[in-house]
């Protein structure tokens, strides 16, 4: 019920135009119905000389274009009546096809549209936990077996129902017995149309979610093809491709026997129909009960009702596929979109922070939308031998583990303008301070102030923009390198994209492209070193000019020296703004104001570098070992 409700939601704003489909889609019917009709009053009438009794409508058009024997001497007469019959059910199906899929193409793309924009909306939390696949499949796949129910299998329903009215009103009108006859088959393939499309239902959710499986497998694999061959796991990838390939196969394939077996069936009873009519008519033909006409029109009312009540199965399959589909769309749709706090302070900040004794959780489970493909990778240990149960209780502990605070008490206050270095082993939590600062995820406790306004009170997206945020992984979006670099400030001109590169050591590198700053990047151009992508990050952020910077290790792809350029030019802006450098790197952060070290979510010293270097400590160990090794960087974690 609540599927029906949502396609009628998705057809809400274009329901005129629908409901003028069903019109027309009625009307075409209707012009198909009063055809065996006219051939009917002429055999008996014309023919035949059985008077026009007036009780059907086209007996009474025949005695308006003249009488009988007017027309007897005139049959071209009925003869055209016929052929503008056949143009109207030709015009009005046209019509009604034409509007029914302008309808369904406009809902569908304000539900893509929607989908888009709420996904837009989501918590990052919902991202963590997402299959890309998955969703993918949902936002095409789904959307695409809605929309084809909606353009040609919605306006059939309507077409069939309409289609018995007529031709039941109009047999009982001309002869009861032969249209009681006529009845058996309609509450048989009712009947057995209801529990196929139940059965159509439950496989095609298995089918879509094998899809989505696959679809899943594939974006993953695409994306990590370089891991793929860097480790030679091609034959493995494989095995999996064509072991979630089968599934699909099979799943799909019980559709195919579903379908086979309602249309044998199906079959069966039509057939069976059909002989019924036909056999007793000819009985009461003979015997005069019925004339040759009433016979006629009959036989084809039979024909003309079978195929629409059997035509209810393939339209019962893709109603089934379309709820599942709006199901997994409205799995998305109904979870809740992340709450920005519109209402909250949207002032500039100075750059002012305050953690005061932070604790933070990941949340467990944050996806509300179930996503089987998800579920299944997990369960996967990779070594082939579908050990599932392992992988399973793996899950389980992860998500256990997922449960424990990686912030513990956390409390530090940073002036605006300072510059401050973050380093720490893996794990400890350096990149969870700044998803909190940047408003990505809430339920933390404790209290963490801009200025002296709570994160909670503020307005999130007002303050994001105020932050220049540069990845772990850097990100760029397919486009020019120019595009790339505006991302962080719409209105910026060349020059400014020209200053901002060369801080960011890269504009270099992008004059050596052919089509410098016109050069396109990711799918369809070059495709830039880690290195380089880290610079146009770092350049897309400074561009934006904005109180609060951080960097999440955004310079451990560079080499040493470029590292120090771009260090000494974040040094060099001080006072401008806060800054945050999150590095394994000491070197990188050693010229900051400050270093706060963190160990198992907990700062364990916080100081100047010539404060840490003489106090016992990770960080004096660190830096003896540096000034030991001299050559190189050291790195947290090699210690
Ligand atoms: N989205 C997430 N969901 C659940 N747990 C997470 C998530 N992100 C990180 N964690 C866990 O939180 C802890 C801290 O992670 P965080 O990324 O802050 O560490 P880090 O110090 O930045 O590490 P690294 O130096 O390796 O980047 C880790 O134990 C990690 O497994």
């Amino acid at each position: 019920m609540k599927a029906f409700q949502s396609i009628v939601r998705i057809l809400h704003a274009h329901r005129y135009m629908y409901i003028l489909a069903l019109l027309a889609i009625s009307l075409g019917t209707f012009f198909a119905y009063s055809g065996p009709l006219v051939i009917k009053t002429a055999i008996d009438s014309l023919l035949n000389g059985q008077p026009l009794d007036g009780s059907l409508f086209v007996d009474r058009i025949f005695i308006r274009l003249g009488g009988i024997e007017y027309l007897k001497d005139r049959l071209y007469i009925p003869a055209l009546v016929l052929v503008v019959i056949v143009a109207g059910q030709g015009l009005f199906t046209f019509v009604a096809k034409l509007l029914a899929a302008r309808a369904a193409e406009g809902s569908i793309k304000r539900l893509r549209d929607r989908l888009f924009r709420h996904i837009q909306r989501q918590p990052y939390s919902f991202f963590s936990g997402a299959s890309t696949g998955d969703v993918i499949q949902r936002c095409t796949s789904d959307v695409d077996t809605i929309r084809r129910f909606l353009e040609t299998q919605l306006i059939e329903i309507g077409n069939t129902l309409v289609m018995l009215a007529i031709a039941l009103g109009l047999m009982f009108t001309i002869h009861k017995p032969l249209a009681w006859l006529t009845m058996p088959i309609i509450p048989l393939t009712l009947f057995f149309s209801y529990f196929f499309f139940r059965n159509v239902q439950r496989v095609f959710t298995l089918s879509d979610e094998s899809e989505g499986r696959l679809s899943a497998m594939l974006s993953e694999h695409l994306t990590g093809i370089r891991v793929v061959k860097a480790f030679g796991r091609e034959r493995y990838e494989i095995d999996r491709f064509e072991l979630l390939n089968q599934d699909y196969r099979k799943t799909t394939g019980k559709l195919i026997d579903l379908l086979a077996m309602y249309w044998g069936t199906t079959s069966m009873f039509s057939m069976g129909q059909v002989v019924l009519v036909l056999s007793m008519g000819s009985i009461w033909a003979v015997n005069g009960t019925v004339t040759l006409g009433i016979l006629q029109v009959f036989i084809s009312y039979v024909w003309m009702i079978l195929w629409p009540l059997r035509q209810m199965g393939r339209i019962l399959v893709d109603m089934g596929k379309a709820f599942v589909s709006v199901g997994r769309i409205n799995e998305i749709l109904d979870s809740d979109q992340e709450d920005v706090h519109t209402s909250g302070g949207t002032g500039r900040i100075t750059g002012k922070i305050r953690f005061e004794d932070v604790c933070f959780a990941y949340p467990r489970d944050a996806n509300p939308v179930k996503f089987p493909a998800a579920a299944a990778a997990a369960a996967d240990d990779g070594d082939g031998d579908g050990d599932g149960e392992r992988g399973q209780e793996a899950v389980a502990g992860q998500m256990k583990s997922q449960q424990e605070d990686v912030l513990r008490g956390v409390s530090f206050d940073i002036m605006p303008g300072e510059t401050i270095g973050i380093l720490g082993p893996t794990g400890s939590g350096k990149t969870t301070i700044l998803h909190l600062l940047a408003g990505l995820y809430d339920g933390y406790r404790g209290n963490i102030f801009l200025d002296d306004t709570e994160l909670r009170d503020m307005n999130l997206q007002a303050y994001r923009k105020q932050l220049g945020y540069v990845l772990q992984e850097p990100f760029l979006f397919s486009g020019s390198i120019k595009k790339n670099i505006k991302m962080g400030r719409g209105t910026a001109l060349m020059d400014d994209i020209r200053r901002v590169a060369s801080e960011a050591e890269v504009h270099h590198v992008i004059s050596s492209f052919e089509q410098n700053y016109h050069t396109v990047i990711g799918e369809r151009g070059v495709t830039l070193s880690g290195g380089q992508k880290q610079r146009v990050a770092i350049a897309r952020a400074m561009i934006k000019d904005v109180p609060l910077y951080m960097f999440d290790d955004s310079l451990s792809a560079l080499d040493a020296e470029t590292d120090a350029k771009i260090r000494n030019t974040l040094i060099s802006r001080k006072n401008l703004a806060t800054t945050l450098i999150v590095s394994h790197r000491l070197s990188t952060i050693a010229g900051a104001d400050r270093i706060m070290v963190l160990e198992h979510g907990r700062i364990s010293q916080m100081g100047t570098h010539r404060q840490l270097s003489r106090r016992e400590g990770l960080y004096r160990r660190l830096w003896e070992l540096q000034k030991r090794g001299s050559e190189g960087d050291i790195l947290v974690g090699a210690e």
